[in-house]
């Protein structure tokens, strides 16, 4: 039903900033392929709730990637589960998980999951230092994760976050390099087309986040610049 394998482009709002109804409007219908809800600071039921009814008006799938057990809410096509595999506190690779499923697996849809295996490589962004990731990572660090993401924990989704920095090419094409079936998400400092198609060409997915909230014109063009 909702094919992330297909997906190639996807926005990111963080529920904890103002979007004016005719931006949400142009987003929704912008030919994207998913609006994530999701963000590090703030995230409550009420801010989630409301942006996922607006969001709602449109055809367009509607993924909540869950940061905080709290404001979990029912009505999201999908939720993507983050798991930080270079993060040095257990508590964000399985332990908030193991918790967040004693509480729900009996009214869990489990095929409305996805797992994220995540690996943060800039260390000054908020989920970096809340998780307290290892970033210091060189290439064939990062290969290596991708490597367990797909062939140990078979996870659908590699996410490189570079939250608020653009990051380095070289090391997103050899985390594509050493994936097949799991696919490789980027998000980080997209601020113009011509970055969304240079990230495209390794990673299945872009992510585009805060660029929407600083230049709306642009953060728009990166649609056709990776779906044309
Ligand atoms: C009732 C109901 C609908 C039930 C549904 C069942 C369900 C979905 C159950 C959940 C099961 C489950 C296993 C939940 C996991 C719980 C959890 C809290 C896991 C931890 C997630 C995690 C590792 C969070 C750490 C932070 C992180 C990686 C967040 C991802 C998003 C992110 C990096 C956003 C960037 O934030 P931003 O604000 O944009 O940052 P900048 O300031 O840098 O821009
Ligand atoms: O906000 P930006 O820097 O575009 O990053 C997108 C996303 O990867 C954040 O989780
Ligand atoms: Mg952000």
């Amino acid at each position: 039903m909702y094919d992330v394998t297909e997906w190639k482009h996807v926005f990111k709002l963080d529920p904890d900033k103002e979007i004016s109804d005719e931006n949400l409007e142009i987003i929704c219908e912008s030919g994207t392929d998913a609006i994530i809800v999701g963000g590090s600071d703030n995230v409550t039921m009420d801010n989630v709730l409301n942006l996922m009814s607006r969001i709602r008006r449109y055809l367009v799938p509607c993924v909540l990637e869950v940061s905080e057990i709290e404001s979990i809410i029912p009505g999201f096509d999908l939720y993507f589960i983050p798991s930080v595999m270079n993060s040095t506190n257990t508590k964000w690779v399985m332990g908030l998980h193991h918790e967040a499923v004693k509480e729900y697996g009996e009214i869990m849809s489990w095929d409305e999951l996805i797992v994220e295996g995540y690996c943060i490589l800039n260390g000054d962004c908020k989920a970096a230092k809340l998780t307290e990731a290892n970033t210091e990572l060189a290439a064939d660090d990062v290969m290596a994760y991708a490597r367990m993401a797909e062939n140990m924990f078979h996870m659908p989704i590699f996410y490189l976050e570079y939250s608020g920095t653009y990051g380095d090419v070289n090391v997103v094409q050899a985390a594509s390099s050493v994936l097949s079936s799991t696919k490789l998400f980027y998000g980080g400092g997209i601020e113009t087309p011509e970055q969304a198609a240079e990230m495209a060409e390794y990673a299945d997915v872009v992510v585009i986040g805060n660029v929407i909230y600083d230049d709306f014109g642009s953060a728009l063009k990166t649609v056709k610049a990776v779906k044309p």
